[in-house]
């Protein structure tokens, strides 16, 4: 398997908005709780870029992994898809007979963009497998049977009552051989480990240019809107989903990747 570096554009240039995140640059009375809207949306390669430790390198390696894991003639889900990042890396990296991407998402300004994007890739690559893109919910959707389902850094904004049974219903539809890929950002019950952990994350956003006013307020933004669970609480929960492995094989800070094994 190749181990790749990470690339430092994820998305073709000059079809994707390179928009600085400012969003949380001037003080705001009162700061309203986050939503994938259309502001996010313009600034969101480099709100991710800037925020996740890791991502990068997560991102490019979610689509090495998936090759392992596809299988011919099956689909492969990317759920949470937001503008496509983790799609455009499984369409470069599987090449498996009849594969195809479901990419889904309930944000309608979200999924605009990221069709646009995956025209543009289309017309840059040959040969890269269909893809499907949905705005639906994803704890709605029916899901097909699917040899690999993706989940980057979406199942810390799902309501925590709701993602034993999500996970269960991926289970069901994975197919032997497949596997889940959970991406999130992690918190931990020992309070050295959090704050030593929390620390080094805020030092990577200010070494990222994000100001103490922009970090304070995005925190306020997420609070209600983003419930990261220990590394424990998803090992746990994937095993009474019905995984029978769990595998972390990315850590960078308080930001991990979790492989499961139906
Ligand atoms: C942090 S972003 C995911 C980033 C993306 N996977 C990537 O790697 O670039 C979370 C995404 O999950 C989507 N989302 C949150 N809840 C959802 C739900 N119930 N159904 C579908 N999408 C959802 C949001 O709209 C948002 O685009
Ligand atoms: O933890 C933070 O401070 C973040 O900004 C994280 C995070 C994420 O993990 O999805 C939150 C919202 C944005 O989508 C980008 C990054």
């Amino acid at each position: 398997m190749a181990w790749l570096e990470c690339r430092l554009c994820l998305f073709p240039e000059p079809t994707v908005s390179q928009d600085p995140d400012r969003l949380f640059a001037q003080p705001l009375e009162q700061v309203p709780d986050f939503v994938f809207n259309e502001d996010v949306v313009r600034v969101f390669p480099d709100m991710i870029k800037r925020s996740v430790p890791g991502y990068p390198t997560i991102v490019e390696n979610l689509g090495v992994l998936a090759a392992r894991f596809a299988q011919p003639h099956t689909a492969l889900y990317d759920l949470g898809a937001s503008l496509g990042a983790v799609t455009q890396s499984l369409r470069r990296h599987v090449r498996h007979d009849g594969c195809r991407v479901i990419a889904v998402d309930n944000s309608a300004a979200m999924v605009e963009r990221c069709r646009q994007y995956l025209t543009a890739q289309d017309s840059m690559f040959q040969e890269l497998l269909p893809v499907q893109v949905i705005e639906a919910d994803i704890l709605a959707l029916p899901f097909e049977p699917a040899s690999v389902v993706a989940m980057n850094f979406t199942l810390q904004f799902i309501a925590p009552e709701q993602r034993l049974a999500l996970l269960a219903r991926i289970h069901q539809v994975l197919l032997p051989g497949g596997a889940l890929i959970l991406s999130e950002k992690l918190r931990f019950d020992d309070v050295q480990e959090q704050d030593l952990l929390n620390d080094l994350h805020l030092d990577f956003k200010r070494a990222n240019g994000y100001s103490d006013l922009e970090i304070a307020q995005k925190r306020s933004a997420i609070e209600h809107v983003m419930k990261p669970d220990t590394l424990q609480a998803h090992q746990e929960r994937l095993r009474a989903a019905g995984f029978s492995k769990v595998v972390p094989w990315f850590q960078c800070l308080n930001f991990a990747s979790l492989i499961a094994l139906p």
